[in-house]
């Protein structure tokens, strides 16, 4: 059977017209956790959006949960996000609606429809990331490490195969940053979702060494 949730070959990652990242080559198998490193604008998010079909793959090979990212069509890219869950920096979080909206919000535009499957999935997915008891805060009555778990617990919903995310603690300080990637470990490990996770924080990979990718110089490495 043929595991993997990521496969680029000879890639090139286009800003437009610039060229940011040149002969991409690697491959990302469910189950697996990889650091995605580089400085600031090495191109970092720049893969991560071809992955998830907000940057078309122009030229090389590349699929993502079974999805052709050369052929792929509009129409067709929410069901690869279905796939997909994707984590940012800033959260992305609806500042106007509770937690349980947020998340109920996003399941039905996902094209969940049934109350009870809805309700269930939430409490797995928030007892998943450690807050059972938020449902009725407003985002800006969290803090950010508790938004982020929110965030990553919306991602969670659709059981995807792989979370893409984008320097998701970012935002927080040393020790938030590290609950979360422990909560991403956790993940990875009880739900055997893979984990892509660009950062540019090299001692969170020194203190927790794990498969790591690096951009640096319009050119991917797999260091592993
Ligand atoms: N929308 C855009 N249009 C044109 N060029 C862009 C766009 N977004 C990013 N770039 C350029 O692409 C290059 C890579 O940026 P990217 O954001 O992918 O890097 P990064 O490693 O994720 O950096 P950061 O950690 O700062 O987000 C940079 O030179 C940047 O200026």
């Amino acid at each position: 059977m043929n595991n993997e949730v990521i496969s680029l070959k000879n890639a090139y990652i286009y800003q437009k017209e610039s060229l940011i990242l040149s002969d991409v080559n690697f491959t990302i198998h469910k189950g697996e956790f990889v650091f995605l490193i580089g400085k600031t604008g090495s191109g970092k998010s720049s893969l991560l959006k071809t992955l998830y079909a907000d940057l078309w793959l122009e030229k090389g090979d590349g699929k993502v949960a079974g999805f052709d990212l050369t052929t792929i069509k509009h129409k067709q890219i929410p069901f690869l996000r279905r796939k997909i869950g994707i984590v940012f920096q800033d959260f992305q979080l609806l500042s106007d609606r509770n937690v349980m909206a947020n998340l109920v919000f996003f399941m039905e535009a996902m094209g969940w429809s049934k109350n009870n499957e809805i309700v269930s999935r939430i409490t797995e997915v928030l007892d998943l990331v450690g807050l059972p008891e938020v449902l009725h805060k407003m985002p800006h009555q969290l803090s950010g490490g508790e938004q982020q778990r929110i965030a990553i617990a919306r991602a969670l919903l659709n059981n995807p195969d792989i979370i893409l995310a984008d320097e998701p603690t970012g935002n927080l300080d040393p020790e938030k940053s590290i609950e979360i990637l422990k909560l991403f470990f956790k993940i990875n490990e009880v739900s055997n979702t893979a984990i892509l996770m660009a950062t540019h924080e090299l001692d969170l990979i020194e203190r927790f060494p794990k498969r790591t990718i690096f951009c640096d110089n319009g050119r991917v490495d797999d260091l592993t």
